[in-house]
C-alpha cells in the first residue's frame, strides 16, 4: 500500500441507485479511463462512453469526466465515472478497475488525505467537510460549510499574520537596538494589537460551547420519577414507538435517544430511567446512568404528573424546565403548582409551548450570519495555548527575545489547527472520520 498508488471507490451513496460514481486519483486515472473507455474524454466535460473490461465485453455506458492535476479535488489527476447504479454493474467497473496494474480501493478519507497532503484543503476545511457530509440540519449545514469553504481558516491566518508581523517587529527592534534612530516604542503598537489579538482568541473560544451544540445537538434530558410519562414524551416527539412504554413504574432502564429537528437545530433528547431510592440492581444501574446522562445535559425536562418535583441537589444544576404531565387526567386546574410548561401526550395539549421552550435554549445565531464557531476539542486546546502564549509574551519581563520565543509559540499553536505545522501524527485520527470514498 502506498500513497502514489493510484486509488479507486464508489463515492456515491447506498446501492441500487438511479447514478452511482465512482471516483479516482492518481497517476493512472487517465490511463484506467483509457483502458475502460478505449481513450480519454476531453477534459472536464461530460462524455457519454461504453465501459469495457480488458476482454471487450461492455460492462456499462456512463459520463466519463477526468481531471486533470494540479486542479483537482485531490491535487492529482482524477477522473469520475458516472454509471448506472445498479449493484451488479458497479461491482464489475469495480472489478475491472481492481485488475488493473498499479489501482487499488481507496482507504476511508484517502481522497481528503491527499487533497490536504497536497496543499488544496486545510485540517479546517477537511473536517469542515467530513462535517457537511453529515449535517442532518440546516443550522448543521451552514456551519460545514463555513468550515469546509474556509471561512473560519481565513481567520484563522490573519490571526498568524498577526502574530508574525509582531515578531518581524520585535526583531527588528532587537536588530537596530544599538543605534538612536529607531525609536524605542516600536513595539508599542504592537502589544496594543497583541492584546486585542489576545482578546479576539478568548471571545472566539468563548463561542466554543455555541459551535458544540450546533455541530452535536443541544443535548436535552428527560428525568422524572417512575411513571411520570418520560418514555411517552420522548416517543411523542420522535413521532414513533422508541422506548417501551407501559404502566408498570421503572420500566425504562436504559437511556435511549432520538435525535429531533428544531429550528434548524439538532436537539438529541435522551430518555432515562425513573430517579427513586430502590433496592433493585438492574433499575440502580439504571439510575446510575440516568445521573450520568445528566452530568453533560445542556437543558433537563423534569416532568412530574403530580408536581412532587424531584430533588436534583447534588445531581445536576444546569438550565431546567419544569414539566407537568398528564394533563388530560387533571381535572381541576392548579395553580400555583411550579411547572413552566403542562403538558398531555394523549390530546397533545402543551406540546408545542414545550418545544418553544426548549427553543428558547438554543444558540441564538443572526439569520444569514457567518458561522465561524470553532467546533473541536482540538481547535479550543490549541487556541488556548496560543492565546497563553500571547499573555507570556505580554507579561514577560526578561528580554524582547522571549517574548518574540512567546509568540512564535502562538503561532505554531495556530499552526497546529489549520494544520501548516506538525499534525502528522492526528491525521489517523481525522482522516478516519470519513467513510470509503470521501
Ligand atoms: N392519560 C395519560 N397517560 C399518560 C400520559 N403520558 C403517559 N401516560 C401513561 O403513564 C404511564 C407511564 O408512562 P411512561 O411513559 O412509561 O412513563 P415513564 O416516566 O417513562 O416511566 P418509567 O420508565 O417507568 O420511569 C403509561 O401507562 C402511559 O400510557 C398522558 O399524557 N396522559
Ligand atoms: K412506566
Ligand atoms: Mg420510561
Amino acid at each position: 500500500m502506498s500513497a502514489t498508488d493510484t486509488i479507486f471507490a464508489l463515492s456515491s451513496g447506498g446501492l441500487p441507485s438511479g447514478v452511482a460514481v465512482i471516483r479516482l486519483s492518481g497517476a493512472r486515472s487517465l490511463q484506467a479511463v483509457e483502458e475502460l473507455c478505449g481513450r480519454i474524454p476531453p477534459v472536464r466535460r461530460a462524455s457519454l462512453l461504453s465501459i469495457r473490461n480488458r476482454n471487450g465485453n461492455k460492462l456499462d455506458e456512463g459520463l466519463i469526466l477526468v481531471f486533470p492535476g494540479p486542479n483537482s479535488f485531490t491535487g492529482e489527476d482524477c477522473a469520475e465515472l458516472q454509471i448506472h447504479g445498479g449493484r451488479a454493474t458497479v461491482k464489475a467497473v469495480l472489478a475491472a478497475l481492481e485488475s488493473m496494474e498499479g489501482l487499488r480501493p481507496a482507504e476511508a478519507g484517502e481522497f481528503s488525505r491527499r487533497a490536504f497532503l497536497n496543499g488544496r484543503m486545510d485540517l479546517v476545511e477537511v473536517e469542515g467537510l467530513a462535517d457537511l457530509i453529515a449535517a442532518e440540519t440546516e443550522m448543521q449545514r451552514r456551519l460545514a460549510a463555513e468550515h469546509a469553504s474556509g471561512g473560519l481558516s481565513l481567520l484563522y491566518e490573519s490571526w498568524a499574520k498577526r502574530l508574525t508581523h509582531a515578531r518581524a517587529m520585535i526583531e527588528a527592534e532587537l536588530d537596530f537596538a544599538d543605534e538612536d534612530d529607531v525609536p524605542g516604542s516600536v513595539a508599542s503598537s504592537i502589544w496594543r494589537d497583541m492584546h486585542a489579538l489576545e482578546q479576539e482568541i478568548l471571545n472566539h473560544v468563548a463561542d466554543a460551547r455555541t459551535g458544540e451544540i450546533v455541530r452535536d445537538g443541544l443535548k436535552v434530558v428527560i428525568a422524572g420519577p417512575p411513571n411520570a410519562g418520560k418514555s411517552s414524551l420522548l416517543n411523542h416527539l420522535a413521532k414513533r414507538d422508541v422506548a417501551i412504554v407501559t404502566d408498570i413504574p421503572g420500566t425504562t432502564r436504559d437511556v435511549l435517544h432520538v435525535d429531533l429537528d428544531l429550528s434548524g437545530f439538532a436537539v438529541r433528547l435522551y430518555d432515562t430511567a425513573g430517579l427513586r431510592a430502590t433496592e433493585d440492581i438492574v433499575e440502580r444501574e439504571g439510575i446510575r446512568r440516568t445521573h450520568l446522562s445528566m452530568s453533560d445535559a445542556h437543558l433537563l425536562l423534569l416532568l412530574s404528573e403530580d408536581a412532587q418535583w424531584t430533588s436534583l441537589d447534588g445531581i445536576y444544576d444546569g438550565q431546567t424546565l419544569r414539566v407537568r404531565t398528564k394533563s388530560d387526567q387533571v381535572k381541576t386546574p392548579w395553580p400555583e403548582d411550579g411547572a413552566d410548561v403542562t403538558i398531555s401526550v394523549k390530546s397533545g395539549d402543551g406540546v408545542s409551548d414545550l418545544l418553544d421552550a426548549i427553543g428558547r435554549h438554543l444558540p441564538n445565531l443572526e439569520a444569514g450570519s457567518a458561522l465561524a464557531l470553532p467546533t473541536r476539542q482540538r481547535h479550543i486546546l490549541n487556541l488556548s495555548t496560543a492565546r497563553e502564549n500571547i499573555r507570556r509574551a505580554i507579561e514577560a519581563t526578561n528580554g524582547l527575545d522571549i517574548q518574540a520565543e512567546y509568540l512564535r509559540l502562538a503561532g505554531q499553536s495556530l499552526g497546529r489547527v489549520t494544520g501548516r505545522v506538525d499534525v502528522e501524527n492526528l491525521l489517523d485520527v481525522i482522516f478516519s472520520e470519513f467513510c470509503i470514498g470521501k
